[in-house]
């Protein structure tokens, strides 16, 4: 008889019984538990259990991500003022959120062939499918090709226009509460991007409703601190963050390989605080951001940036709190937060509504919250939270 034994690793468990199992292996894969069987010849099992959760998740994503800016990055250097359409939301949506789309939902469903493959994504292909749009699908078709070429395979596929067509539409996907399913926002920040200034890449994956991973890739951001009163040797852009559920937030830099890991600030006074909030004041309220500013007596000015490169910031302590407060009316959608959510909370900081609830991803592709979205370390939330809440009820009762 083999003996058994067992092996308490931080993320796996093996369960050993016999000593050779060089004659034979079956793998068995599913949800990022590999369960592995060994016997030998003379017939001693050995079963051997390793958690290693969104491993291979993480890494096509990163992948997609990467890659995708890429793409976006060529069209922005290039960006004419035909690649801007409009969409009956008036959002200018370019070449390479379409691109962008295309070619993260292609990359995903190639990397990852035996998993059931569901996107809740932002774009649709319909404005592609019309006869007024087959140039700009030609082009889109184009750049995908172009920047699966630069992957650097030698056995890359040539997408045909149907493909790029039915990559995008992968993205009608619903979402819920049940199952796996990817959530992509192909460019945040469209608006800062058409400006030139900030935009990011965000890819997260839902299990169950919950957000596992997060990928955010930010070709604009430097690699070195934008906080208030930050000077810098160094003005290298281009940031890939990602995140893990229960293993931290790390970043790199978009197409290196050292990764570090990031830590929101540990900052407990509110006046050595500083902000982050949209660029646009459409998409928040600036006047209620300073009013909440100006109740926790943070003295720097806001930092006032696109996309969702502020969660990014905040999860390397850039800045200590993030202030969103859409206008009435507006419901937020899910691939606006998946990924920069879980970037913040794996590096320690906290993503509440204005009433403190938890963002809930599990009811499709609308995220309803309360009023707004804060976010910020553990220590300040509490004062941020009475903040907000006083700001929220002046602002009621002159109404
Ligand atoms: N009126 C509005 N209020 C709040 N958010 C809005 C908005 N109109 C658009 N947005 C969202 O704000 C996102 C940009 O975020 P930010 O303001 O942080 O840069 C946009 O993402 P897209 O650019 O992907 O469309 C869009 O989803
Ligand atoms: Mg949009
Ligand atoms: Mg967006
Ligand atoms: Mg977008």
């Amino acid at each position: 008889m083999g003996t058994a034994t067992f092996w308490w690793r931080a993320r796996s468990i093996s369960v050993g019984v016999g000593s050779d199992w060089r004659l034979y292996e079956a793998r068995i894969q599913k949800r990022g538990i590999v369960v592995s069987t060994r016997r030998r010849s003379s017939s001693l099992p050995t079963l051997i259990v390793s958690s290693m959760p969104y491993e291979k998740e993480l890494a096509a994503a990163k992948k997609a991500a990467t890659l995708a800016a890429r793409l976006c990055q060529k069209v922005q250097k290039a960006l004419l003022q035909s690649d801007v359409h409009s969409k009956s939301d008036k959002s200018p949506v370019t070449v390479a959120d379409y691109g962008s789309q295309a070619l993260i939902s292609f990359i995903l469903e190639r990397e990852l062939p035996s998993e059931p493959f569901s996107i809740v994504a932002e774009e649709d292909s319909g404005d592609l499918r019309k006869e007024s749009g087959q140039d700009t699908l030609k082009r889109i078709t184009e750049l995908v090709n172009d920047t699966l070429a630069s992957e650097g395979s030698n056995s890359f596929s040539i997408l045909t226009t149907d493909d790029v067509l039915t990559a995008i539409d992968n993205g009608k996907s619903e979402g819920g509460s049940v199952g796996l399913h990817w959530v992509l926002d192909p460019i945040d920040g469209t608006k800062g991007f058409v400006r030139g200034d900030q935009y990011a890449i965000a890819l997260g994956l839902l299990h169950e409703g919950k957000v596992v991973l997060g990928v955010l890739a930010c070709p604009n951001l430097p690699l070195a601190s934008i906080g208030s009163n930050q000077q810098h040797s160094s003005n290298e852009v281009g940031c890939l963050f990602f995140a893990k559920v229960g293993d931290g937030t790390y970043m790199q830099a978009l197409g290196g390989s050292t990764q570090t890991r990031v830590h929101v600030c540990d900052i407990d006074n509110p006046e050595e605080a500083s902000f982050f909030e949209s660029f646009e004041a459409a998409h928040s309220s600036h006047d209620l951001s300073s009013s909440i500013a100006e109740k926790l007596g943070v003295k720097a000015p806001p930092v006032r940036i696109d996309s969702q490169a502020k969660y990014g910031a905040l999860s390397r302590g850039d800045g200590a709190i993030y202030l969103r407060f859409p206008h009435k009316g507006y419901r937020e959608k899910i691939w606006d937060h998946a990924a920069g959510s879980i970037v913040v909370t794996e590096a320690g900081g906290i993503v509440t509504d204005a009433a403190g609830n938890p963002l809930d991803f599990s009811k499709g592709k609308f995220l309803d919250v309360v009023s707004g979205i804060i976010v910020t370390n553990q220590k300040l939330m509490p004062s941020l939270l009475r903040a907000v809440k006083e700001a929220l009820n002046e602002k009621a009762s002159s109404l």
